[in-house]
């Protein structure tokens, strides 16, 4: 590890409550930070038979072909800092990464219109923590401790997500370290409220470009800000820039990030205070493998809105209702002393899934498909869960529990489980999918600064 590494690793997310809704400025999405992190590491490049390399490269080691060269330039009339992908071999195909090449380019960009940049070559290394991806039986079978970041042995486009927002704790964390590296303290200092203002805008930006839309952004706001009552950004912000490389492109980049003028200041709120978790209670996530998310479902459900308002109104108001009661009754447990029953969580719970059923079966898009009920449903049987729902987008993706944080209930939850036997309407082929426990739980930290050398070896 060179002297001057710097890490930093962001968490993953889940949007407990609020999906759809959250898309919506009068609407807000209530999101837990997961503790499966994306840690990304940026250092001097070493020399290669002692020619120093003028580019920037970066690595995903637990993955096949995940290396990624980069030429950088900065560009006339204030274009920004240009990064194009170099070939790592003549012969072979431009293999890029969207989201790490669109990170890259917005922030060295960044740097360049706030300092005078001297963007020396690096070397940038990517490291998930394992629940980002299922785990191959090759590796489970394996006896011993498993290593800390798994290597998947697979492209990453061939590795199975399990939902945790790679993408958003991907290019929180890279847009952090970069800041980090190249940026003196006094510039920004990403342990202040308004060093991770300027992150999230930033970063936001970048994977809003990356993913060619601008989505609600709850997941780049809990990787920075970890679990808070999210209220999204109204998306206007992000749609007068020019492409990057076109004149302005940096001043536009800075005006967006600095919040330089009234206008540009960025409506998000961000309520951390407002999201705790009881004590003896934690969250559980679970992954159904069977590989039939429908696509489409949020353009879907938004054109089922727009032809029947009243109604959608309405029942949009009322999860925002019961969203906010079980935040509420989360927070109320939290802060009392006393022990107090679960029942209103219990209700809470029952309430935001009658909702979204009745979204479902209202727009016809699988939210909580019926195979996803009887799987909460007898999840919540078991004494010690409080209660469960699809989260996010739902579908056929996974499910959230929310649980006694206690040995039993865990073990029977593990028991059930790995009987279960998953059957996706979607595929018409019952039987066909697996559920597994992940091993993550809440998080309420974001953003942090890591020790580099504790990646070493
Ligand atoms: N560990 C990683 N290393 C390199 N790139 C990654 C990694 N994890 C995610 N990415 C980037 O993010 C993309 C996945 O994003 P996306 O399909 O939006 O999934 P998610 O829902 O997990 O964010 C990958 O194709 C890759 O570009
Ligand atoms: C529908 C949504 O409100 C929530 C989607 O949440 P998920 O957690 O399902 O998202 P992905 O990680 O992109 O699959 C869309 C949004 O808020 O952008």
């Amino acid at each position: 590890m060179a002297p001057n590494a710097v890490a930093v690793s962001a968490p993953g997310k889940v949007l407990l409550a609020g999906g759809y809704l959250v898309l919506d400025r009068a609407y807000t999405g209530l999101v837990f930070g997961l503790d499966a992190r994306i840690h990304v590491i940026v250092q001097d490049i070493a020399t290669r038979n002692g020619v120093t390399l003028n580019e920037i490269i970066v690595t995903s080691p637990q993955f096949q072909d995940a290396v990624w060269e980069y030429g950088y330039r900065l560009t006339e009339r204030d274009g920004g800092i240009q990064v194009t992908p170099l070939r790592v071999d003549a012969t072979l195909k431009l293999n890029r990464n969207v989201f790490v090449e669109t990170a890259l380019g917005y922030t060295l960009t960044y740097i360049a219109s706030i300092t005078t940049p001297n963007v020396t070559p690096a070397s940038i290394t990517i490291l998930a923590d394992n629940d980002y991806y299922s785990t191959p039986t090759s590796l489970s079978a394996k006896s011993g401790a498993a290593p800390r970041f798994h290597n998947l042995g697979v492209p990453i486009s061939k590795a199975n997500k399990t939902g945790l927002g790679s993408s958003a704790a991907l290019v929180t964390a890279f847009t952090a370290a970069l800041l980090t590296y190249y940026l003196p303290k006094e510039t920004i200092d990403l342990s202040t409220d308004s060093g991770k203002r300027k992150l999230h805008n930033l970063a936001q930006a970048s994977h809003c470009a990356a993913q060619g839309k601008v989505g609600s952004g709850f997941d780049i706001a809990s990787a920075v800000y970890g679990s808070c009552l999210y209220k999204r950004f109204s998306p206007d912000i992000l749609s007068h820039h020019v492409e990057p490389g076109q004149p302005k492109f940096a001043s536009q980049l800075r005006h967006i990030v600095d919040e330089t003028d009234e206008a540009d200041r960025w409506d998000t709120e961000i309520r951390k205070d407002e999201v705790k978790l009881p004590k003896g209670l934690r969250l559980v996530m679970c992954d159904v493998s069977c590989g039939s998310q429908t696509p489409g479902m949020v353009k879907q459900v938004l054109a089922w809105r727009k032809e029947n308002a009243d109604e959608a109104n309405a029942i949009w108001q009322d999860l925002q209702n019961a969203n906010d009661s079980l935040a509420k009754e989360l927070r109320a447990l939290a802060e009392s002393d006393t022990r107090q029953s679960y029942e209103h969580l219990k209700q809470g719970f029952a309430r935001i899934r009658e909702l979204i059923r009745r979204m479902s079966e209202r727009s016809g898009v699988p939210i909580e498909p019926s195979s996803q009920t009887e799987l909460i449903d007898a999840c919540e049987a078991i004494p010690g869960v409080v209660g469960g729902v699809v989260p996010g987008a739902g579908g056929y993706d996974a499910i959230s529990l929310l649980v006694e944080d206690n040995e039993t209930t865990l073990n029977e939850l593990a028991k059930l489980l790995s009987g279960w036997t998953f059957k996706s309407e979607a595929s018409g082929q019952p039987g066909d999918g697996r559920v597994s426990m992940l091993d993550v739980r809440e998080e309420m930290v974001g953003v942090r600064a890591e020790d580099a050398t504790s990646y070493q070896g």
